[in-house]
């Protein structure tokens, strides 16, 4: 039997503010549509979201008000459910098809490999047929071979209730990481093309909807903010934007702002704007007024803003989804159980190298020991790792399939160059790491270093744990951070997400105290098959292959004689990073 989505655990909500326009927002979910099924703040699936947008719709279209639906990419890579299929994908997309989208757009992660854009082209642009907007990305078509737009450009469209006019766009950050079989264009270049010069300066429009895979806060959508204000200086602006895995919120101006909903189905963002023109009102001067929440997705939240409960909120659809998700997941056992974590491994809510840190497990633990090339016998090596390969915490207790992918999605192999000088290595991982986040794990609310003391200990000899200790070894903070709960109602408040954004810090749905972020390198590095207490003179400079260049830009600045890639070869050619991960798990952690 597969584990049941854990309930969501009772908090204080703030309610969402019903507008002209309302929006619901999605973005880098990764393949996460099943929800987390280890932790209750996060765990309703697709299938609940189908319901909780149709439920919305119902509300808001009953006083006689609008609701948009938006998706702003990086749908693939990151989950079991994507990852592990064979190809990768084939259930997701018949899932992922189910929600009404009225614009999606594609993030970094559809464009990476040559199937994934062509499954992109083939099967999801038609999925969502008048709704997926390309503004800056072509693909080689794979039958004529000739440059086309991914999908259309931009839409201009009339919401059905308000008469709201929308001209809508969808944009791609700056991105060279594509394979080639893609042409990523620069935003700045976009912009100064006929067709979105034409699309901007259209009459009759009430709103520009600009929704993409861009961060919130950046350069490209404050050049794309600046173009439309040459033309229309008040029109008001809606950006929708991501990649960053955060929650955030930018005000570019009293008319144009910019909302970023997370990752991984941890977020359903929500905006709402009031005071808008519309073709039935053309001429009122418009003095929008914007309103932004961060929904935690759960059925508690769910329920609360529909005001619905367990029998009324479900519809026939998203029940069908959900049920979809779990046969996928059962066929794709995504619940075998590997072995049982000792403890909680995080990424970023303790610093590294701290015991507890997940890339500390993989450098003194899981790599030492089994990333090993039987043709290089006992040569000593350093292996480099980017931190943004692993994209997720293991929680003590069972490892199930579905966990080896949450943490390392990606099909990356591990490459080689010979005898490099060891204090050469040391030279390119600082290097590495003095350059930008190109490499690291995406996060950006980062604590003080002073702010979180060690984690405590956790005493298990007297039986039971309190409610302090027991969230506090959900949430991997001291339990000394947790605060006495005073209950309101059966409401109690645990940690989560607390966002500070251009508008507060009001944004979240739930109110939470907070958890401790760390800023993580952007790469380690794991000592192989060598005496620790002297560093080796020599090493097998062994690297992920997705840091190759980043790595050979290094080893010029270091002056490394050997030339990457041209002198590297594959590595331990059998294994990639999940399985050799899934392997070390079955041999180390067994269950009690
Ligand atoms: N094959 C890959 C692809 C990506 N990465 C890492 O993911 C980062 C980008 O992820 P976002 O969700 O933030 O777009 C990228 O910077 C790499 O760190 C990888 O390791 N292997
Ligand atoms: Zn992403
Ligand atoms: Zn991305």
């Amino acid at each position: 039997a597969q584990p049941a989505a854990p309930a969501p655990i009772s908090a204080p909500l703030r309610d969402l503010e019903i507008g002209q326009l309302n929006f619901l927002h999605t973005t880098d979910t990764h393949g996460w549509l099943a929800g987390h099924l280890q932790e209750p703040s996060f765990s309703a699936d697709w299938g609940d979201y189908i319901s909780f947008a149709s439920r919305m719709r119902e509300k808001i279209e009953e006083q006689g008000r609008d609701l948009l639906v938006i998706d702003t990419g990086d749908r693939v890579e990151g989950n079991g459910l994507y990852d592990s299929s064979k190809p990768k994908g084939i259930y997701l997309s018949e899932i992922l098809r189910h929600q009404h989208i009225d614009v999606i757009t594609s993030g970094n992660h559809e464009l990476y490999q040559h199937n994934t854009s062509e499954a992109e082209f083939l099967t999801t642009v038609p999925n969502f047929r008048a709704s997926y907007l390309a503004s800056n990305i072509d693909i080689y078509h794979p039958v004529t071979s000739e440059l086309v737009p991914l999908a259309p450009r931009y839409r201009k469209f009339t919401t059905k209730n308000q008469g709201i006019r929308i001209v809508a766009f969808g944009f791609l950050f700056n991105f060279n990481g594509n394979y080639n079989n893609t042409v990523v264009q620069p935003v700045e270049e976009t912009i100064k093309q006929a067709w979105f010069q034409e699309a901007i300066q259209m009459t009759d429009v009430d709103l520009f909807l600009i929704a993409g895979h861009v961060p919130a806060h950046s350069s490209e959508y404050r050049a794309i903010y600046r173009e439309i204000r040459k033309f229309r200086w008040s029109t008001p602006i809606q950006f929708f934007g991501g990649h960053e895995h955060i929650r955030d919120y930018a005000q570019y101006d009293s008319k144009a702002v910019a909302l970023a909903s997370g990752r991984f189905m941890e977020t359903i963002g929500f905006m709402s704007i009031d005071g808008l023109s519309t073709s039935k009102q053309p001429d009122t001067s418009s003095n929008p007024v914007f309103k932004r929440r961060y929904i935690d997705n759960n059925l508690f939240s769910f329920y609360h803003h529909t005001g619905l409960d367990h029998d009324s909120f479900p519809t026939e659809k998203g029940r069908n989804v959900s049920r979809l998700i779990t046969d996928a997941r059962r066929a794709l056992r995504l619940d075998t159980v590997h072995g049982c974590s000792p403890r909680n491994l995080w990424m970023s809510r303790v610093p590294y190298p701290h015991a507890d840190s997940i890339y500390s497990w993989l450098a003194k633990e899981v790599l030492p020991d089994s990333l090993k090339d039987e043709n290089r016998g006992s040569v000593p090596a350093v292996a480099i790792l980017n931190t943004g390969g692993i994209r997720f915490d293991v929680f003590k207790g069972p490892f199930f399939q579905d966990t080896a992918f949450i943490i390392s999605p990606f099909s990356n192999k591990f490459r080689y160059v010979k005898n490099v000088p060891y204090e050469k290595v040391q030279l390119i991982i600082e290097v590495l790491n003095k350059q930008k986040k190109v490499l690291g794990a995406p996060r950006e609310d980062v604590a003080s270093l002073d702010s979180l003391a060690p984690p405590e200990k956790l005493s298990h000899s007297s039986g039971a744990l309190s409610e302090q200790e027991s969230m506090a070894a959900v949430y991997g903070v001291a339990s000394h951070q947790v605060p006495l709960i005073s209950r309101r109602d059966d409401d109690s408040i645990i940690p989560g997400y607390t966002t500070k954004d251009d508008a507060g810090t009001d944004g979240d749905d739930t109110i939470h105290f907070p958890v401790s972020y760390y800023e993580v390198p952007n790469v380690f590095q794991a000592l192989l098959s060598a005496d620790e207490s002297s560093p080796p003179e020599t090493v097998d400079l062994v690297y992920i292959e997705f840091v190759e260049p980043y790595l050979a830009l290094a080893a010029k600045f270091a002056r490394l004689d050997a030339d990457i890639p041209k002198e590297s070869e594959e590595y331990m050619p059998s294994m990639g990073m999940t399985e050799l991960i899934i392997d070390w798990v079955q041999k180390h952690w067994k269950c009690e």
